[in-house]
């Protein structure tokens, strides 16, 4: 089978299992895409937070990202938890070569309220990789960061989501709703037009990792060729479905169900 869809995510990794890379492949493989990944930090953290983290040497990430270019397709790539500069640096420029929509999930605090990357990190985020993605996909408080404004309003979000696009050139930039009190809406801008992506909020403290499974579901769909429109209001629903059907598991914020789509 040579025609199948190929994602690669360049993250953290999760020990437990619901954020971060695993979360990322675990969603590739359940939209039957092709997953690869990266890890940029080895993160020791479970559903009530981080203990420890371990970064990789920027040459191990540099040889991995280097074997995959030379020898595998890439139809679609996201990025998650990038801890540092020199990371950033490395990275950007290897996406450089990669011909293929970028997907950013702007990954800057844990649901636990851990923080997952440095401060210098957070301003070399939005300088420089923001202008290579196809896709950016803030929460709240990320996108408050990126824009310098704050959001309290949906009319608020729907700003921020034009400000990313205006000021730091991503292609497009998905804000998403889950940190607000009422429905659960993100907002997306393409450049010409605001979309709006709407589900009933689901009474859960189960949200570990949502964010990740999102933005590997959106890359999936691009990956397969779907339009940037068509792809988010997939992996919204799928998003959805995996909340509504999370696990109880752990002592915090237990994991979202990555099969709750085939149940529906
Ligand atoms: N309780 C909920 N009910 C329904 N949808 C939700 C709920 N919480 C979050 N969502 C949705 O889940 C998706 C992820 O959004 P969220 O704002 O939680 O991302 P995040 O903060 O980046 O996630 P993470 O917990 O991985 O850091 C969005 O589509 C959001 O609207
Ligand atoms: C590695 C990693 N990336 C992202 C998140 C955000 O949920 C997390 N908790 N861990």
């Amino acid at each position: 089978m040579n025609n199948v869809s190929c994602a690669l995510t360049i993250a953290g990794t999760d020990p437990s299992g619901g954020a971060g890379i695993q979360a990322d492949l675990k969603t590739f493989q359940e939209l039957q895409t092709y997953g690869m990944s990266v890890i940029t930090s080895v993160v020791a953290q479970n559903t009530t937070g981080v203990t420890s983290v371990h970064h990789m040497p920027i040459n191990m990430i540099e040889d991995q990202l280097e074997v995959i270019i030379k020898d595998m397709p890439i139809h679609a790539l996201k990025t998650g938890m990038i801890a540092n500069k020199q990371m950033m640096e490395i990275i950007s420029k290897k996406i450089e070569k990669m011909d293929a929509p970028y997907v950013m999930d702007p990954v800057m605090v844990a649901t636990s309220g851990d923080s997952l990357i440095d401060t210098e990190a957070r301003s070399f985020l939005r300088e420089y990789l923001l202008p290579q993605t196809a896709l950016v996909t803030p929460n709240i408080p990320e996108a408050e960061f990126i824009t310098g404004h704050s959001i309290e309003t949906l009319e608020d979000m729907k700003d921020a989501a034009k400000h990313i696009v205006d000021h730091f050139n991503a292609d497009a930039a998905l804000i998403k709703g889950g940190h607000m009190k009422a429905e659960a809406v993100d907002f997306l801008y393409d450049g010409s037009a605001m979309h709006t992506f709407s589900a009933k909020r689901i009474n859960t403290k189960n949200t570990h990792g949502t964010g990740c499974t999102y933005s590997a579901a959106i890359t999936s769909y691009l990956a397969k060729g779907y339009s940037m429109v068509e792809a988010v209001q997939k992996s919204k629903d799928f998003v959805t479905a995996a909340i509504s059907k999370s696990f109880e598991l752990g002592y915090g914020n237990g994991p979202t169900n990555h099969w709750a789509i085939r149940e529906r």
